[in-house]
């Protein structure tokens, strides 16, 4: 079983309880259900803001515990004065140490849009993203069929949320993309074996309809490559570890973005 295997079969445990706790209802009743999400698209194509997607990870299979000293209030604040264009926020207990009241915490207090990053699979889950102030929704290719991606775009789309799909390779590209999304991120992180490499988005950039904002995820560590990857015609970088790993992630993003 790989780890992405482990951690679908404990989503399906989890969404289960979940649904068991809270009715969709009561989740359609939260205030944040009302609110009208912010664009992704407009946020990430803003001139003024970075087109980083800041993340806010505490741990994370691959590294174990990244830091747990830190708070989301801290910790977002300054990714937003630093110049991020959305924020991510992770909402995995098992395997990332996030929970869905980090989302809510990051909302209050901030004016981006909020990724709720998370292993989406039912629908229940994108109602949910809504309810605790999320704007946007990622869905994983290598985690659902087309028909399945569909579904989750379709009922996201609905109630305003926008939609950034991730794939690892150019199968799960061609086989995956689907008009209803707004942007397709390409994850540098092989989630079978861990392994990293920024050539990867690179090489699928190409074979990204222009219809859809790019997005680079995963082991940025540098501006230089930010270059290269705008040159290559991405909008968006998600990061996470190269921040959260120093003891205070709202200056390493602060002193980062000076050399872009
Ligand atoms: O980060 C992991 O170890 C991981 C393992 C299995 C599934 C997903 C995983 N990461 C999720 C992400 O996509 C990253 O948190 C995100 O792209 C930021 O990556 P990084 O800048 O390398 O922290």
């Amino acid at each position: 079983m790989t780890i992405l295997d482990k951690i679908v079969a404990n989503k399906r445990k989890e969404v289960a309880r979940a649904k068991s706790r809270v009715s969709y209802t009561k989740l359609e009743e939260a205030e944040f259900f009302a609110r009208q999400p912010y664009s992704f698209r407009e946020f990430l194509l803003a001139p003024d803001r970075t087109g980083i997607i800041a993340e806010f990870k505490r741990r994370s299979p691959s590294k174990g515990i990244i830091n747990d000293k830190v708070t989301v209030k801290q910790v977002t604040t300054a990714y937003a004065d630093a110049g991020a264009s959305a924020l991510s926020v992770l909402t995995d207990k098992q395997f990332f140490m996030g929970q869905k009241i980090d989302v809510k915490r990051a909302r209050l207090l901030n004016n981006i849009p909020i990724l709720r990053k998370d292993f989406m699979i039912d629908e229940y889950q994108v109602i949910e993203a809504k309810a605790i102030g999320a704007d946007v929704i990622l869905l994983i290719a290598a985690i659902l069929t087309p028909a399945e991606i569909d579904t989750l775009a379709t009922l996201a789309k609905s109630i305003g949320l926008s939609v950034l799909l991730e794939v690892h390779n150019l199968e799960e590209l061609e086989r995956s993309t689907n008009p209803k999304l707004d942007a397709i991120g390409v994850n540098n992180r092989n989630l079978a074996d861990f392994t990293v490499s920024v050539d990867t988005s690179f090489q699928l950039a190409k074979h990204i309809p222009d219809d859809f904002l790019k997005i680079s995820e995963s082991a940025i560590s540098n501006t230089e490559v930010i270059k290269d990857l705008k040159q290559a015609g991405f909008s968006g970088f998600l990061i996470g570890e190269n921040f959260m790993r120093q003891e205070d992630p709202g200056a390493a993003m602060r002193e980062f973005v000076q050399g872009l």
